[in-house]
Order: structure tokens, then sequence, then C-alpha cells
């Protein structure tokens, strides 16, 4: 069943009052509240907050009224907060107020500086007989520039029926039906092989004045070959009775969905109604608003809204027979009732996680946070869509030592979510931040050698990716030119990696956590709701330390004048600085990774691997015996007796923990040991992550000739079982493109 909130609108944070609230001494103030609601939520969220961690230069009291030399003329900056107080509400996002249409995203034909979308209503059936989605969507659009004669929308693999275009009425900016609505002219362009076809809707009004708004009505189906959208067969569900429909379609995959202008520069907000077959239920990156059973009783209309504006990449829908079991205040985790139990037992901690964030950034802005476990063919380790986290059942661990994926989707909500990447060349912008945030929240959980220990794990997995593309590939440096590059291709850990990297540099170059976390907040405050450039973050940051370093202004400008920006973001390879992290728990993965280095290479002798006992392995997290596993992935590999070993001394083959599993068998077809190759099919033929099946694949397919044709086979056979996006890649993988 869908649950139904209501969505309280939030007061705008006023810094100019916050200013003067700061130099009196105590209290924050919103503006006065718009409606009741606002009045209501209001009255509980005057806050008294403590404050002024980083001191002030002389001169930035001034500044913080007006700074006329300011790059952001309406920029007002907040006063540095040490914590934020719950309940204390800084910010509405507003696509009104800030519309961030980018003239240019080179993987998008929106011509989003001409008109762009504000706002858009899917009514669409979920045909489970064709494997499709039928219907309409309807975009309300905003014209930004008198020229503009036409609205361009992305499409790809749609089948287009028919564009009508009205006048939005004025009178209620939120109405999307009209009464004039007339068939006009649309033209498909030609198809880009990977970026679909431009759809082109002259807007059919002779007068068109900046900031008037139309609704485009666009009719419409989706195909077999939408790749945003998996169908899956009851076969394929855990239940085995009913299908099941999710999609995913991050990064350029919405406009196989709904004709959008698919790039991160435009925000929208949306609203939903959702035909589907009862007894299926239907959940969306959105708040539910109700369901009604029709009155035949064969389907369930369910209606959703999205009013915190979000780019077209976290549109999300999921189909199937679903249950929810709570598991916090704003957070309910959602999956196949056979899994729910075990889905609730491992996520239980989501609400500390969330506390954390909010402490760290802002108050979280989307209402619910909830959580979706798909089914295993899920892509991905987690999808970070608004108010419904989809994530891969291979989380469910048992003993809760994978929930860092969940941490780091909840950062998301700030970073990637409300601060968005304006195209996908910088789309370390969402990463590197959201990693950043994660292990703050796992610092602040378990305590900063643990946030130090999975840095290294992230700086092993980043020269991993390194040494795969090699250290001169576009594709290792953080800004990646994306010309008729499908950005699906250019996906790497890279931009997590290096972009943590990156701002783990500057938060220790720049004077540690206590200077850099007020940095944080006035990041996200400063730019949330938007989508912003490499150069807006940028700018901002050398704004920010200028006017609020405690060591001053010269000093300031000193420390990031010895950054070298152009290595980090735009050179390939490593980073050019390499970080101390802390060795605390490095040390006995290391010692354990060269026992078995030493061992190995005393090839003939029998007794060489006698020493090793399974309680080598007692003390370690997961992180830990990855890490042990990633050192001995980065060594010559290891000889068949050590494999065997390995494998019988910590009984490898029968551990269930995806991220043990995916790595044994990594250190196993390293060494070309191929009494592994039936437990790799077995792994890959379950699930669908490919963090995990396109090395193993590949790994396999280049383990000599048996393993090649394994692999290909394999995938040959089964490439109905995968993700659209994933079986695209894999093909490549396999050269079978
Ligand atoms: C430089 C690359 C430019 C753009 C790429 C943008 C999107 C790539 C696309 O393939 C989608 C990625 C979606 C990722 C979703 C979740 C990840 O955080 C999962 C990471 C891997 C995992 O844990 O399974
Ligand atoms: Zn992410």
């Amino acid at each position: 069943m869908g649950c139904t909130q209501s969505r309280i609108a939030l007061p705008a944070y006023d810094w100019a009052a916050a200013v003067d609230d700061d130099k009196a001494g105590l209290i924050l103030r919103s503006k006065e509240p718009e409606t009741p609601a606002d009045s209501a939520s209001l009255s509980s969220s005057r806050q008294l907050s403590s404050f002024n961690t980083l001191p002030r230069t002389s001169s930035s009291a001034a500044a913080l009224r007006s700074h006329p030399s300011s790059p952001y003329p309406q920029f007002r900056p907040p006063p540095p907060y040490s914590s934020l107080s719950h309940g204390f509400r800084t910010m509405r996002t507003d696509a009104d107020k800030k519309p961030s249409p980018t003239p240019v995203d080179p993987t998008s034909f929106g011509n989003t500086d001409q008109a762009y979308t504000r706002h858009l209503a899917l009514d669409l059936t979920v045909d489970f007989d064709r494997s499709v989605l039928a219907g309409s969507v309807t975009h309300r659009v905003r014209v930004a520039n008198a020229d503009a004669s036409e609205v361009v929308f992305d499409t790809k693999y749609l089948v287009i029926q028919g564009v009508e275009v009205a006048p939005a009425p004025a009178t209620d900016p939120a109405a999307m039906t009209a009464t004039d609505f007339r068939t006009v002219d649309y033209h498909l362009a030609a198809p880009h092989p990977k970026f679909g076809r431009a759809l082109h809707v002259s807007l059919g009004h002779d007068t068109r004045v900046v900031d008037s708004e139309y609704l485009v009505r666009i009719r419409y189906e989706t195909t077999h070959e939408s790749s945003a959208l998996q169908f899956l067969t009851p076969e394929q569900t855990a239940g085995k009775q009913h299908p099941y429909l999710f999609t995913q379609c991050q990064a350029i995959h919405a406009r196989t969905m709904v004709p959008c202008q698919d790039s991160p520069g435009v925000k929208l907000t949306y609203e939903a109604s959702i035909h589907a077959p009862q007894p299926l239920t239907a959940l969306m990156s959105a708040l539910s608003t109700g369901h009604t059973a029709a009155a035949e009783g064969k389907t369930t209309t369910f209606t959703f809204r999205q009013d915190t504006a979000m780019p077209s990449y976290l549109i999300a829908l999921v189909v199937g027979n679903l249950q929810g079991k709570e598991i916090g205040p704003r957070s309910t985790v959602w999956t196949e009732p056979e899994v729910v139990d075990a889905a609730a037992w491992e996520f239980v901690d989501t609400e500390k996680f969330i506390e954390i964030a909010e402490r760290l950034l802002t108050p979280y802005q989307w209402g619910r946070y909830d959580l979706l476990v798909v089914p295993p063919s899920f892509p991905f380790g987690g999808m970070e869509n608004p108010c419904l986290t989809f994530v891969t059942p291979t989380l469910l661990a048992g003993d809760r030592s994978l929930v860092d994926v969940v941490a780091h989707e909840i950062s998301h909500s700030w970073t990637g979510n409300l601060v968005t990447t304006k195209d996908w060349t910088s789309f370390w912008l969402n990463e590197g931040w959201t990693v950043f945030v994660e292990r703050k929240i796992l610092g602040r959980m378990h305590g900063e050698p643990v946030r130090q220990f999975a840095a290294i794990l992230g700086w092993k997995e980043l020269e991993t990716a390194v040494r795969f593309y090699g250290a001169d590939h576009p594709f290792t440096a953080l800004n990646v030119d994306l010309t008729d590059q499908d950005p699906d291709d250019a996906f790497s850990t890279v931009p997590y990696e290096k972009g943590f990297n990156l701002l783990f540099y500057l938060e220790k170059h720049l004077g540690g956590p206590e200077i850099f976390e007020p940095y944080m907040k006035a990041y996200i405050r400063h730019f949330a709701g938007q989508s912003i450039s490499e150069a807006q973050w940028k700018d901002f940051l050398v704004y920010y330390f200028k006017e609020y370093h405690p060591a001053g202004e010269k000093e300031a400008e000193r420390l990031l004048g010895e950054v070298d920006w152009d290595a980090w973001l735009n050179k390939p390879g490593m980073p050019p600085v390499t970080p101390q992290f802390d060795q605390t728990l490095m040390k006995d993965c290391q010692h354990l990774a060269e026992r078995w280095q030493t061992a190995a290479g005393q090839k003939d002798q029998d007794d060489a691997y006698t020493g090793f006992k399974s309680s080598d392995l007692a003390d370690f997290s997961t992180d830990q015996t990855a890490v042990f596993m990633e050192l001995l992935l980065e060594a010559d590999p290891l000889p068949t007796a050590a494999v065997e070993a390995l494998g019988k001394t910590y009984e490898f083959p029968t551990v269930r923990n995806a991220e043990v599993r995916f790595r044994w068998q990594m250190v196993a077809l390293r060494a070309r040991y191929i009494p592994i190759f039936d437990a790799v099919v077995t792994f890959v033929l379950e699930q669908g992550r490919m963090k995990y099946i396109r090395p193993l694949y590949r790994s396999l397919y280049a383990a000599g000739d048996e393993g090649a044709k394994l692999a290909r086979k394999t995938f040959s056979e089964n490439r109905g079982i995968y993700h659209p996006i994933a079986a695209a890649q894999l093909a490549k993988d396999l050269e079978l493109a």
C-alpha cells in the first residue's frame, strides 16, 4: 500500500535577518510565514543556535550585509554555525526563484536557454502485458528568451503519438490543466546513436514573452528498447507470483521513459498519476498523495507529488508486490514481502545517518527518506532517488556491514539532489562531495580511524581504476569531455574517489574540519536548489575562505594559491597529492597480506601455509578484509597452492558477504584458478550489480581460453536477466557489442 503524507512548505531563510540576529546574539529568523502551514512549522522552528566557531575577519561583518566585489551579487553569506538545531528550516528550494537552465549541455538536446520545464505531470499506465508505459506527460514550460519559437525535449526509444500546447493558466502557477489545448506541429530529429532524438515542439503562439508559460502535453509510449526500464517476469522476483518494474534514469536514461529536457542543469518539480494492475503497489521518487482502486477492480491509480525541484535523472518509478516496514520516524523500507524483515533489520541505522547529515549540513529537505530494496538485477549499489532511495539486495549481508551505501545515498539528499552538477562533465561534484559527506557520517558514527580507513579502501579502488584505464586516460581526470560520449561509458570510481580526495586534501590544507565543516554548510545553503558548474563551486570556495578563514584573507589566498587546481581537476592519473591517511586499522591488513606474499614466495615448501588460521580475520571488519584482499590483488598473482590455502583457511568459498565474495573471486581469477569458474558464474547470475559483475566477467574473459569462452557463453545465454544498462556495458566488455 502506498503511504500518504502531506508536505509542508518551508519558510524561506532570510540571510540578512540572520546577520542582524547573529549580531544581536542568538536567534535566527525566517521570513514571515506565507501560509498557515508555514506558520505552524515556523512556530516550532524558531530555535536558539550555538555558533561562531569560526572567527570572522574584521571586514566580514560588513561583507555579510553587502559584498559588491563578490562574484555572487545576491550572495549574503551565512554566519558559520557549529551545529544546526533540529526543526530549524533554512531554505525553500523553489524552481520559481532559482531556475538554472543551461545553455549548453553536451549530452542533452534541450534548448534550456530558450525555454525550460519548471514542472511536469505524468499520467502513465503500466502495461505488463506489453512491457511498456503508455500515457502522457504535460510540461509547464517557461520562456527564457523572447526569440524562442520552440521548446526542444530529449527522447530516445519512445513512440510519440501527438503534441498539444496551451498557454499556462497565469492565475494558478501550479495548474496543469487548460481548456484550450491545441494540436501543434512537432518534429523528431534524426536519431543520435547515444543521445536519441530531439523532439522539437513549436510553441505555436505569435507573441512570446519572457517568463510566460505554456503547457505542452505529449502523448507517448515507451518501447522495449527503453533503457531506463526493467520489466521483470514473476520468475525473476523473490515471490515468483507477480511481475515487477523499476527504473534507473541516471545519467541520461530519463529520456527513454519520458520526453524531457534530460540535463542535470534543469530542475523541475513533478506530479504523477500511475495506473497499475491490482494488487501491485507503485512508488516514486516523490511523496505519495494517495491511491484509488478503479471501480471494475483491475487497476489502482497511485498519485504523487515532488515539490522540491530536482533534475530529470531523479525521476523514478517502481511497481511490484511491495510491502513496507517502518524503520524510523520518516523512513519505511519497501521490498517484496519475502525480504522485508531482513531489510528492516539491516537498515535500522537510517535515521541516525540522516540526523548526523543534518547536523553536518542543513535540515533534511525532502520530507520522507524511504528505502526500496530492488530485485538483484539492479545495476548499482544504490540510487539516490529523492524520498525513495533504491538499493541492491547485495547490501543485505546480515551483519549491517555494508550500510555505508545507505549513508552515501542519504548524503546525496544534499550533494547531488539539492546541489547538482549542471552537466555530467563535472559528475564529481555530485559524487566526490557525496563520498566526502558519507565518510563524515561514518566518522561521526564509528570514529575518525574508521573514516580514514574507508578513505584508504577508496584510494585502493582509485588505484585499481587508474591501473585499469592507464594513467593518461581522459576518464581518469575529474573533468571528462563528454562530447559525443555516453556518460555510462565514462562511469567509474574516479569521480567518487578522486573527488573525495580533492575535498579531503582541501579540508586538511585549509586548516582542518573546524574550518572546513562550516564551509560545507555554507556551500549547501548557498547553492541549494541549483545546478552548478565546477567554476561556481571553486569561486564560492575561494570567496568563502578569503572571507572567513580565521588566519585572514592573505593567509587564505596563500593556501589557496598552493593548490594545483589544474592537476586536480583536469589532469588524468592519480591525484597530485598522496594523502597521509591514519594507518591504525591498516597495519594488520598489511601485515597479513605480507605474510601471504612471503608464504607464496616459498613455492616448494609444503608447509608454507600452515601458519595461517581462521582467527587471522576474527577481529577484522569487512572493510579490513576487503583491504587485505585488495593488497593481494595489487601484488603478483598468487600460486594455485596459495589460492587454495587462502580459500580453505578463511572459508572464502562459503562467505555470502558480497564485498568479500567478490574480492575472493577476483583474487582467484587473477591467479587463473580454474576451480573458481563455477562459483563466479553462480555469483554473476545471482545479481546484476555492475560493481561486481563487470570486473568478474572481464577477469573471467581474461583468464585463458576456457575462461573467455565461459564468460561469453554465460552472458549470451543470460543477457535477459540483466538490466539494459548493465547488459550494454557487459556486451562491450566482452567484445560482443
Ligand atoms: C565522468 C562520468 C560522467 C557521468 C556519469 C554519470 C552517470 C553514470 C551512470 O552510469 C550512472 C551512474 C549511477 C550511479 C548510481 C549509484 C552509484 O553510486 C553506485 C556506485 C557503484 C556501486 O556501489 O554499485
Ligand atoms: Zn553516489
